[in-house]
């Protein structure tokens, strides 16, 4: 599967410049500042956003779970089956793999925001081969954000995710790395993504610490500190 040459413009705007990476089996992670065009991507790959000028060529069912959802006073059940098209099974087998069997009969707009986003990740699980995740780890605590990460580790053997975050923790679970900056992509390997890269792209130190075989991430906020001094 692969994305070449991809212009999208939104109100005449471009967003996304000739954004060509291949979507490799496994996680590919896509990261990039507040408006780098993360959720456009996501959407055009989805076939949501129609592109000026290139293409993305899939293979099978793509699953997409959007960074924000309308909070509808709908069962579960009711906000899996919405639009989706598959059999009711299908979507309760997915409901309990992330842990939330039994949550059907629940009104979603009472659940918690981690397990909202555990039951559209369930719907985008039981939609598509490729699974286009939107900030699956925003606004979790850390026990929730552990629950999704396993999941989309144990899952990469089954799925293909492509996954927009701000979570650089997420990296190490990931199989491609594409930076979106100024409209432009790069992809690499994991293991190339060092804290130059980084702070290239967020344009704030980033310091890499190694700790029990995987990496941390670490903004250095001192950095802002002494720049608001005089404010
Ligand atoms: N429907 C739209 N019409 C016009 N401009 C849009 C539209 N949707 C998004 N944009 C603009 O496109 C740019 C990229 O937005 P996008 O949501 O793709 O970024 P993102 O990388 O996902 O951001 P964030 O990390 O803040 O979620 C932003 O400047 C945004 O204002």
């Amino acid at each position: 599967m692969r994305v070449r040459g991809l212009t999208v413009s939104l109100g005449g705007v471009p967003i996304l410049v000739d954004v060509s990476f291949d979507i490799v089996e496994g996680l590919n992670l896509v990261l990039g500042p507040n408006g780098s065009g993360k959720t456009t991507l996501l959407r055009a790959i989805a076939g949501i956003y129609r592109p000026q000028r290139g293409f993305v060529e899939v293979d099978g069912d793509i699953g997409y779970m959007p960074a924000e959802f309308a909070d509808a006073y709908m069962t579960v059940m009711d906000v899996l089956l919405a639009g989706g098209g598959r059999a009711p099974g299908r979507y309760l087998a997915w409901l309990a793999a992330v842990g939330l069997g039994g949550y059907e009969r629940r009104i979603f707009s009472e659940l918690s925001t981690g397990q909202k986003r555990l039951v559209l990740l369930a719907k985008a699980l039981a939609e598509g081969r490729l699974v286009l995740l939107d900030e699956p780890t925003a606004n979790l605590d850390p026990a929730h954000k552990a629950a999704i990460m396993g999941v989309l580790q144990r899952l990469k053997r089954l799925k293909t995710f492509v996954v927009a975050s701000h979570d650089l923790d997420l990296i190490n679970i990931a199989d491609s790395v594409v930076l979106l900056r100024g409209g432009r992509a790069t992809q690499l390997k994991p293991e190339e993504v060092d804290g130059e890269v980084l702070s290239e792209t967020y344009g704030v130190p980033i310091e890499v610490v190694r700790s029990g075989g995987r990496k941390l991430f670490l903004p250095r906020y001192d950095f802002y500190r002494q720049g608001e001094e005089g404010i």
